[in-house]
């Protein structure tokens, strides 16, 4: 059985850094398993995927996640929520893979032997066990992809976000990536909420948001999203 989504909700958010406005949204539900978040360079993406576990602090408003606030509650929150950044390296600490996620466990889990256990299972379960003890800065970028998801999953979030999660990956890793998202909301029943330039991966999203200059523009079903994307990046390149 899956679990519901504990579900996301934005309510008369604005960020801004001094005298600049990054993002405003008055109102947003997110309940559904899969979201894509497309838009322009610039647009705001990140900031909005940042105020989902209170990695970025909205100046007004708040941000909750099944009910707690992302700022005042915000190590309860960043249990339910992992974020994978899209540099894999800035989220690889250790030597090896099995000792990044072992540190992930660090502070929930005491007992060493089950820290080893968990991490090297969490790895396999990844289907990249055998890169356990490898030296981390010799993976490729779709190995330490996997590797930066397994320090994260380890964890047993409710719900994944991934910022640019596909960018180093060529398109046998982008698409196994993928199919591991997939697998992950589909039969494990997180969320994930993946902010992407690869529209093809966007499409899949139950979801898709499209952010531009600081707001949503518009969102609902992938393909017209998309669609309305195309249209704008069309417009602005004939100038
Ligand atoms: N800490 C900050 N201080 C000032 N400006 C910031 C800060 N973080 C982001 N910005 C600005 O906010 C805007 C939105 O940035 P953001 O990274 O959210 O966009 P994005 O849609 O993710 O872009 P990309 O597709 O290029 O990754 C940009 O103009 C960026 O320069």
């Amino acid at each position: 059985m899956t679990r519901p989504a504990p579900g996301i909700q934005l309510e008369s958010v604005r960020v801004r850094a001094g005298e600049r406005e990054l993002l405003t949204v008055p109102a947003l539900e997110l309940p559904e398993r899969r979201i894509s978040v497309i838009g322009p360079n610039g647009g705001g993406k990140s900031t909005l995927l940042q105020l989902f576990n209170g990695l970025v602090e909205p100046t007004e408003g708040w941000v909750t996640v099944g009910g707690m606030d992302t700022i005042e509650q915000g190590r309860e929150v960043r249990r339910q929520v992992g974020f994978v950044f899209s540099n894999p390296a800035a989220q690889l600490v250790m030597p090896t893979p099995q000792e990044d996620v072992e540190l992930s466990l660090q502070r929930t889990v005491r007992d060493r032997a089950r820290r080893r256990r968990l991490a090297a299972s969490c790895l396999a379960e990844l289907g990249i066990g055998e890169l356990a003890d490898r030296s981390s800065h010799e993976l490729s970028g779709g190995q330490q992809q996997l590797v930066a998801l397994a320090t994260v999953l380890v964890l047993e979030p409710a719900i994944v976000v991934l910022d640019e999660p596909t960018t180093l990956l060529d398109l046998v890793n982008a698409q196994r990536f993928t199919g591991i998202l997939d697998q992950l909301a589909t039969q494990k029943g997180l969320q994930i909420i993946t902010a992407t330039h690869d529209l093809q991966l966007a499409a899949q999203a139950d979801r898709c948001l499209l952010i531009d200059d600081g707001g949503l523009r518009t969102d609902g079903a992938p393909q017209s999203v998309i669609e309305t994307y195309r249209s704008m990046a069309r417009e602005r390149a004939a100038g």
